[in-house]
């Protein structure tokens, strides 16, 4: 890291401890456990140069008083997100042994030097901490609570770190037969999509047992660039849903937005230019603006996933009488574009919906 790099990164740092302490003045009513704050001042990677490999062959309990970095490392899931995170741990030196439903998936990993076991019990049984990355509520259960599922290969001392974006109730589902086993678990969803996996600049938003957050948090920093922790088990998915809930609207909207703009006459991509300059840039408009004006949607964020966040909000929402008519309008677009074929396209096909075809399939 340059000198410059520090000097900005402990300036940002200094920002946001200002902002943190205009938020304490302004929402006095925010209990403490649900002030997120990121916990780690300076983006941990370029100052990682320790080599852990040396201390990962201690036996299963005693080992689980190793920090993270010393630990075996299980890594559960491998699809979009979690082929590029075990991979970090893995370029990082981290002991990991993988599994994936789909054997194939594990192959390029194990090529770059980790172990392969053939179910989530065995995973778990022979790693200290072991992460999984699946798709949704159900496959989440599945792999945790399932026949030969994580939780039965675990024991007190371990930790069973969910990653996958679920809603609060299968949090604490598998959060239950977990510590049930006398193991520790954390909910640790993420923001941030491919790029940021690939580029370990996830951001990680946790909840559940303080110690396993402790002991794992060096490897949320060879994955991420921030963490939050928020106390009890459902805060890191409700946290997640609701970021997800704004996300799937404005996407829906920037593609009410572009649709428009060429009906008009206007050319699209200077309105991905003007609204990148101005108060409601995204990255996301600039970097999805240009393939969605092509009609091309190279899958980053499959659109089932932000359907089912979206579904999975409402449910949230509903949960405490909040009115969410645009998450659900938004909702509706993206049932149209699954039932069109889109699932497996990146988010953004949702502007496919819009289009004739789609909003009048008999056509
Ligand atoms: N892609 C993104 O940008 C982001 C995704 N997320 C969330 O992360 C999670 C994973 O996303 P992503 O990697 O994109 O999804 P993928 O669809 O690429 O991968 C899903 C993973 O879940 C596994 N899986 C699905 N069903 C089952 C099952 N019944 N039993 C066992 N394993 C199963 C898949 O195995 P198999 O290979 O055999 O199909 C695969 O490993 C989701 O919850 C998503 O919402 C969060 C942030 C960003
Ligand atoms: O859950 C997916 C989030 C994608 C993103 O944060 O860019």
């Amino acid at each position: 890291m340059t000198a410059l790099a520090l000097v900005k990164s402990h300036y940002s740092h200094q920002l946001s401890s200002t902002a943190m302490a205009m938020c304490s003045s302004f929402c006095p009513q925010i209990p403490n456990q649900l002030r997120a704050r990121p916990i780690c001042p300076f983006p941990p990677k370029p100052l990682f140069t320790l080599s852990v490999n040396a201390f990962s062959s201690q036996t299963s309990n005693a080992s689980a008083k190793a920090d993270g970095l010393s630990a075996r490392i299980g890594f559960l899931g491998l699809g979009i997100m979690g082929s590029p995170m075990a991979q970090n741990l893995i370029k990082a030196g981290c002991d990991v042994t993988v599994w994936n439903r789909t054997k194939s998936k594990c192959d390029p990993l194990i090529s770059l030097g980790a172990k392969y076991k053939s179910s989530p019990q065995e995973v778990a049984v022979s790693c200290d901490v072991t992460f999984a990355m699946l798709a949704d509520p159900e496959s989440a259960v599945e792999v945790a609570c399932g026949k030969h599922g994580a939780a039965s290969g675990l024991s007190s001392g371990k930790g069973y770190v969910d990653v996958s974006t679920v809603d609060g109730a299968t949090a604490k589902l598998i959060s239950g037969h977990v510590r049930a086993t006398g193991a520790s678990f954390l909910e640790a969803p993420v923001s941030g999509s491919k790029k940021p996996a690939e580029d370990g600049q996830l951001i990680f938003l946790t909840a559940g047992d303080k110690s396993l957050y402790e002991m794992a948090a060096p490897l949320l920093d060879v994955m991420g660039k921030s963490r939050f922790y928020l106390g009890d088990v459902g805060n890191g998915a409700a946290m997640k849903l609701v970021v997800n809930m704004i996300m799937g609207s404005m996407m829906a909207s920037f593609s009410e937005g572009l649709l428009l703009s060429e009906k008009v006459g206007l050319d699209p991509s200077v309105l991905v230019e003007i609204v990148s300059q101005g108060a409601i840039s995204a990255p996301m408009y600039s970097t999805k603006g240009p393939s969605m004006i092509q009609s091309l949607y190279p899958t980053a964020f499959p659109l089932k996933h932000q359907q089912k966040d979206l579904r999975l909000a409402l449910g949230l929402a509903e949960s405490v009488s909040q009115p969410t008519p645009m998450a659900a309008a938004a909702n509706e677009l993206y049932k149209v574009a699954k039932s069109g074929g889109l699932s497996d396209q990146d988010f953004s096909a949702v502007i496919e919906a819009l289009k004739a075809k789609l909003q009048n399939p008999a056509k």
